[in-house]
């Protein structure tokens, strides 16, 4: 007998949320930013980090699962001059327009083949509108961030799906995926730097990485797993680990908590910026799954 999909209200305080259940994968998404908060398998540990001290105020950035940032990512004015042109304005707030924004609801299917869900962004400027689909399967997620033009003109755009990934111990996990591309690295000066072999994060990492393929992955031999991102339409991402002494400095957040999460946003950022002409689609995907290795 096969399984069907489940998704029901959770509300997080005065915040409504989805929790989505299937087989032994489960997941449960905000209408606040249309952010993924959870998402795992039963009895592992969790494949998103999901945060014990978020607090789930109307307004509030929330940290911790998959914050959507668009139309812009960290401060407008360290993007593009094309970006920043097309969407100037006062008191841009950090990571765009829309983490912290209300999304509508459009769609809610649960079947045995499992659960696709999409909201709306609630911001239209220059006539774009932007969707969130969420796929969950039996052994994957899938995060589309997907943007329409119905606007006269061409505009400017970043954007990162960014996630942060549970792991054991940030400093014992292996990273496949990075070896061989560029990066600015923002906690010297935004250098450009060449990444010759993989990286290991041995404190705090802020790094904007450019042309990288389609697959990251995370080895986590302490739980025994590898975490596979999976990505379309995105050729940047930035690696970020406050560390212990900006970790003790950040909201929502417990001072050692640095230790079990990893920030990988899949992204398009710096020169993988995009621009939807009249008419036209983008924007950019990240699936994730994950595999239990034996030792
Ligand atoms: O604290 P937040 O606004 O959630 O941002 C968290 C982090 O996001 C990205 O990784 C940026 O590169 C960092 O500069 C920033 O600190």
């Amino acid at each position: 007998m096969s399984i069907a999909a489940t998704i029901y209200p959770y509300p997080l305080h005065d915040l409504g949320a989805w929790r989505i259940e299937y087989g032994e994968a489960y997941a449960l998404i905000c209408a606040q930013g249309s952010q993924l908060l959870e998402y795992g398998f039963r009895n592992e540990p969790p494949v998103i980090w999901s945060n014990a001290y978020a607090s789930f105020i109307a307004g509030t950035p929330i940290r911790g699962g998959v914050p959507v940032c668009w139309p812009w990512f960290v401060d407008l004015q360290s993007n593009p001059e094309a970006v920043k042109a097309d969407w100037h304005m006062a008191d841009a707030p950090f990571h765009g327009l829309v983490r912290q924004a209300l999304w509508q609801v459009e769609h809610m299917e649960a079947d045995e083949h499992g659960a696709r869900l999409t909201f709306a962004s609630p911001v239209t400027r220059h006539g774009l509108t932007a969707r969130i689909h969420l796929k969950l399967d039996e052994n994957s997620l899938e995060l589309d961030l997907d943007i329409v033009n119905h606007g006269p003109r061409a505009v400017a755009m970043t954007a990162a799906l960014h996630s942060y990934y549970a792991v054991s111990d940030v400093s014992a996990v292996t990273l496949r995926g990075f070896a061989g591309a560029c990066y600015y690295d923002n906690l010297h000066d935004r250098t450009l730097c060449q990444q010759v072999s993989e990286p290991r994060i041995s404190g705090p990492t802020e790094r904007v990485y450019q042309g990288l393929g389609k697959i990251i992955v995370i080895e986590d031999p302490a739980w025994q797993r590898k975490i596979f991102i999976n990505t379309r339409s995105s050729h940047s991402a930035v690696l970020w680990n406050p560390g212990p002494e900006r970790a003790a400095t950040l909201d929502q957040f417990h001072p050692d908590a640095w230790r079990a999460m990893l920030c990988i946003e899949t992204a398009r950022v710096l020169e993988d910026m995009f621009t939807i002409v009249p008419g036209a689609s983008g924007g950019l995907a990240v699936r994730i799954s994950r595999q239990l290795v034996q030792r």
